[in-house]
């Protein structure tokens, strides 16, 4: 793929072979006598519409969504503004698509579905060859990168290398859900090695076969890592994606005051959970410092989920002290607890002092939460009982299933739902469909965190602050809160329809910005007017 602004002199094949540039049949005549392209294309010149009604005829004709998918990352490596018109024209069909939860097939198979390479690999032998390395993409105005080691994909454990899926999806929703450029996005799998025995005996995994080195040798990498790609790409904003949960946290502390970075399961998944609960928080007519949370899974998502929920409760006017009392998290040993030896760091400020038997029910009944939130990779892990007992504490039980894939979330809506008794205030990682309850059509929401990180991608973007804080993701919860009418709430939903995904991304993104001009983290003049100034600066899939 080459910088389209050195496209001048590249002529036949050439153009053709670059998903950037080509247009495939869409080629005039002209075009395709000066280009050399006559003979090497149909004779017959189309539009781009026909092109895109040819792509869905071609999908309607696939017998499943990894099909569909293959279909698809196909198109992006053939022809990226046909696969961006293709995506964008109806997000809420092609989310699942490209993304969670079909990206996770996508990743299980990934060294087995393998066509052609997108992005950046780099392996711990190549620590002192990274600027090198970087160099060789083509592009020199990179804005964002997305990293992963694989180390935890989704709800799917270590899988290594195989992870380049979800770098490679999560920067397609920049442009996708929030029209960031793409020809900005670089996706980089960093590759450590990986636990995954099966994988590293798989002859078709296309990752090094060793296993993950100690913590300061994956620190050293990482340093190296970040200060290769400031050097290459001045300006960059790092996105860091599924990691192992503690490499999560300790590489975001280290970085987050030195460079332009954030990670999306902390900050990105804590952002769409607050933004869920101050939905919730209006239909409920209640404070979030009224609330007692209850956290399963207690790695990246859950301490962050829980630290931003302190910081709407101290918004509140509750102390730094105080805001601690009303979240409770469990990992898989159980509550964490002052009486547990264990703790990692980031947990200990959430030890209290209730004891209480390794048992999610036995938990519910002690604690009587109001919310319960699932992020422990644990398919099912919100019983029928645990859902009951909910419901029985509370009216209005919120209850969020967020692990993903969808085998993997604690529980479905039509669960949550039924369970309850059609009370519960719900939402999922992905979008369960909507479930008819004793003749009434609920719609659970989705609260995964693209309805958050592309609109800060797009602020980034457009503002090019030099940190990325806690702040502006509690902005952007806010801001996409405020945009669940008061007809919305009455049905229960939680988030804005996905339909109008990129106008939702947009205002989010105009929010942010405006924070950002307001406490001075732009490095841009403040226009007139911010969101017809976003607005110009947006993508848009024609051919040029
Ligand atoms: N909807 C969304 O937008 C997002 C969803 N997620 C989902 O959240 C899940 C967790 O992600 P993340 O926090 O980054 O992963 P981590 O690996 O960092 O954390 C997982 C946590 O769950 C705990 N856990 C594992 N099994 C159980 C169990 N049986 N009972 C109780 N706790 C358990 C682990 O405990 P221990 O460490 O002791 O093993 C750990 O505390 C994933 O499935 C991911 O897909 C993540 C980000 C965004
Ligand atoms: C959605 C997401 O980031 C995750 O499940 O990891
Ligand atoms: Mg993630």
């Amino acid at each position: 793929m080459s910088d389209s602004s050195s496209k001048s002199h590249l002529k036949g094949y050439v153009i053709l072979d670059n998903p950037r540039l080509n247009k495939g049949t869409a080629f005039t005549e002209e075009e395709r006598k000066t280009l050399g392209l006559e003979g090497l294309l149909p004779p017959t010149v189309e539009t781009l519409d026909r092109q895109v009604e040819r792509v869905l005829s071609h999908l309607d004709r696939k017998p499943n969504d990894l099909e569909r998918y293959i279909y698809l990352i196909g198109l992006s490596d053939t022809n990226e503004t046909l696969f961006y018109k293709v995506i964008m024209s109806d997000p809420v069909r092609f989310m699942p698509i490209v993304y969670d939860p079909t990206v996770a097939d996508a990743c299980l198979n990934f060294g087995h579905i393998f066509r052609r390479a997108n992005g950046i690999y780099l392996t711990k032998d190549m620590k002192d060859q990274f600027v090198e390395t970087l160099r060789n993409w083509p592009i020199k105005d990179i804005r964002f990168i997305c990293i992963s080691t694989g180390g935890r994909i989704l709800g799917l454990g270590d899988i290594g290398a195989n992870g380049m899926g979800i770098p490679i999806g999560k920067l397609q929703l920049y442009t996708a859900c929030a029209a960031v450029p793409p020809q900005h996005l670089l996706p980089i799998l960093l590759d450590i090695g990986t636990t995954n025995d099966a994988l590293r005996a798989d002859p078709l995994y296309l990752g090094t076969r060793s296993t993950p080195p100690s913590e300061e040798t994956v620190n050293n990498i990482a340093d190296a890592f970040m200060i290769a790609a400031n050097e290459v790409f001045p300006g960059v904003c790092i996105h860091f994606e599924d990691w192992k949960g503690t490499d999560a946290m300790r590489l975001l502390d280290r970085y987050r005051d030195q460079y332009l970075c954030y990670n999306d399961d902390i900050q990105g998944t804590a952002s769409i959970v607050t933004a869920g609960l101050a939905t919730a928080m209006q239909i409920k007519k209640e404070k979030f410092n009224e609330q007692r949370i209850l956290i399963l899974g207690a790695g990246s998502a859950g301490i962050g989920i829980a630290n931003m929920i302190r910081s709407a409760i101290k918004m509140e006017g509750i102390s730094e002290a105080d805001s601690y009392k009303a979240i409770h998290l469990i990992d898989i040993d159980g509550l964490i607890g002052k009486n547990r030896k264990d703790l990692n760091k980031w947990q200990k400020p959430y030890a209290h002092d209730e004891k209480i038997e390794n048992n999610l029910l036995t938990i519910i009944k002690e604690l009587k939460p109001t919310t319960l939130i699932g992020v422990s990779t644990q398919g099912g892990a919100f019983t029928k009982e645990v859902v009951k007992e909910m419901a029985s504490l509370n009216e209005r039980p919120i209850i969020f299933a967020l692990s993903n894939p969808t085998d993997h979330a604690e529980c479905t809506a039509e669960q949550a739902y039924n369970w309850s008794n059609g009370q519960a205030l719900f939402a999922a990682g992905v979008q369960f469909p909507d479930v008819n309850f004793k003749g009434k059509s609920l719609h659970p929401g989705q609260a995964n965190n693209f309805l958050i990180f592309p609109a800060v991608g797009l602020a980034v973007y457009a503002t090019k602050p030099k940190r990325i804080t806690d702040d502006l993701f509690v902005e952007a919860a806010f801001a996409l809160a405020d945009q669940v009418d008061q007809d919305a709430r009455n049905r229960g939903m939680l988030f804005p329809e996905t339909k109008n995904i990129l106008e939702m991304e947009v205002t989010t993104a105009t929010r942010i910005a405006e924070y950002m001009f307001d406490h001075h983290m732009a490095t841009v003049k403040r226009p007139a007017n911010i969101r017809s100034w976003i607005e110009s600066l947006l993508y848009n899939p024609t051919y040029s």
